[in-house]
């Protein structure tokens, strides 16, 4: 995802603009002399840069936040040789940037990169559509390269529609064989996918994080969360010429505005990817079709890329250790067919648009800070300050983390909680204190290793509706 960067970055083009700007950000980055002696000696070190001016206050807010909180000294903008970063986390790509370049070329393996060298070959459009990736993409024509066999293709099946793309352009809109500029470089053709799945009228995509942290042996993360983003405008009476129907951009339509899914995300207080599941269940669907499927084309991307990437990786030769985040965007169709629009690389972690995502964006640094071992044990005055934000507002644990899908909670049979029978794992049921033991379970689930759980009767049942979601809760 490219966002408003891309004017950004225009203006760095003017040299004396760019020197300013990076005088302004050696002196933002500037804390009294004593006080960063005593940061740089007694804290691990994160260097967080990216295009753009005041990152910390715009896009890459919430990755200085979580870096903080995990008690890191944070610096950014341009660094000498000799600074002791622990972790680098870049917006861009930094191997040849000349920014970074000199400093990764120095690192040792317990320094640690956001990037992985041969990431490209995932995150760029032409590259994945013509990977021959057997599953989950829909049918693609290189061009200029495959005009002939794509135009011949099309007339064979002329009620096709088709979008035409590049690793460059946005705004994807249908286009008529005649509209398609067949001899644009670096570019395709994509079969339109046609029979979307709708919920209230509207089409919608699932973003997944994925982490990659090793090439051999190959080692890919998926976080347990799905972001909904939903067109701005009904799909049916459809229009191809109205693209606000069947595109999701940046003015998508959330979750909490859409009617059928309210009383499960606001009123269940479940996550997006339960919310999502719940709704089809009630539909009588099956939700597991689309995340096996998602799991599936996911691997599928990394073992058909896996060589490519370890030729580009291999022959780097550098010393820190790497991961990277990209977040993998699917439709649906009607008959749960999952399709892989495509991957971005540095994804959109900022909640400037919509603030109610500042949460899922934490939780997606933190889950990636524990995974790769940055994420240091939290202090109390930073634990502190995240539970006085409030029980959903609390990245550490928050109550969409607690919260398990019950078909009754969303409906009449448990409005007012009376059957308790059905009800008292209905979250709007639950009372504080009961709260208050779930979150401290959740917080022992993530650090207890090998220890496992007995509990009393309602824990107990709590616990077996997240071993039905997750086998890691199941007990012993
Ligand atoms: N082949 C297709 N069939 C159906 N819908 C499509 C197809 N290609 C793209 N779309 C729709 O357009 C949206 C944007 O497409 P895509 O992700 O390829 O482009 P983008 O402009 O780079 O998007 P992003 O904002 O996610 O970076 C998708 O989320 C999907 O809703």
């Amino acid at each position: 995802t490219v966002f408003e960067l891309k004017s950004i970055q225009n203006q760095l083009t003017d040299p004396l603009q760019y020197c300013l700007q990076l005088a302004l950000q050696i002196q933002s980055t500037k804390v009294p002399q004593e006080l960063q002696q005593q940061s740089v000696q007694q804290l691990p070190i994160a260097w967080i840069d990216g295009p753009g001016e005041n990152l910390e206050a715009t896009y890459m807010k919430h990755i200085f936040e979580v870096f903080r909180l995990l008690g890191y000294h944070v610096i950014t903008g341009p660094q000498p040789l000799n600074v002791q970063w622990d972790v680098m986390w870049t917006h861009e790509f930094p191997f040849s940037n000349d920014l970074y370049r000199h400093q990764i070329h120095g690192a040792s393996p317990d320094q640690l990169i956001n990037h992985v060298p041969g990431s490209g070959f995932y995150t760029s459009k032409v590259a994945l559509a013509t990977a021959n990736i057997s599953i989950g993409v829909p049918q693609a024509f290189q061009l200029p390269y495959e005009k002939e066999k794509f135009i011949e293709f099309a007339k064979e099946n002329p009620d096709y529609l088709w979008v035409q793309k590049d690793n460059n352009h946005r705004n994807i809109e249908i286009k008529l064989l005649t509209e398609i500029d067949f001899e644009k470089p670096e570019s395709f053709v994509q079969r339109f996918v046609d029979n979307p799945l709708l919920i209230d009228n509207r089409k919608f995509d699932i973003g997944i994080y994925t982490v990659i942290t090793s090439l051999r042996p190959l080692k890919v993360y998926i976080l347990d969360e799905g972001l909904l983003r939903f067109c701005p405008e009904d799909y049916h009476p459809f229009d191809q010429k109205k693209v606000d129907k069947y595109v999701v951009g940046d003015d998508y339509t959330p979750i909490w505005e859409m009617f059928s899914l309210k009383s499960y995300y606001i009123g269940e207080r479940l996550n997006f990817k339960n919310s999502l599941n719940a709704y089809l269940k009630a539909q009588g669907k099956s939700p597991e079709m689309i995340w096996n499927q998602i799991r599936k084309i996911i691997a599928e991307v990394f073992y058909q890329q896996q060589e490519k990437m370890l030729t580009v990786f291999e022959s780097t030769t550098l010393g820190p250790r790497f991961f990277e985040l990209s977040r993998f965007d699917f439709i649906v169709d009607d008959e749960l067919n999952v399709y892989l629009m495509e991957a971005n690389m540095s994804p959109n972690l900022s909640s400037g648009h919509f603030k109610e995502n500042q949460i899922l964006y934490e939780q997606v640094l933190m889950n990636i800070f524990s995974l790769i071992g940055v994420e240091k044990h939290i202090k109390k005055n930073e634990m502190n300050y995240l539970k006085s934000r409030g029980g959903l507002w609390n990245s550490f644990i928050s109550d969409r983390d607690l919260s398990i899908s019950i078909p009754e909670c969303a409906t009449e049979i448990c409005s007012d909680c009376q059957n308790q029978e059905k009800c008292d794992l209905c979250t709007h049921c639950w009372s504080n204190d009961f709260l208050e033991i779930l979150r401290e379970i959740t917080r022992e689930h993530q650090f207890r290793r090998n220890m496992k759980t007995k509990e009393d009767e309602l824990l107990q049942k709590w616990l077996m509706k997240k071993c039905e979601e997750r086998i890691d809760w199941c007990p012993l």
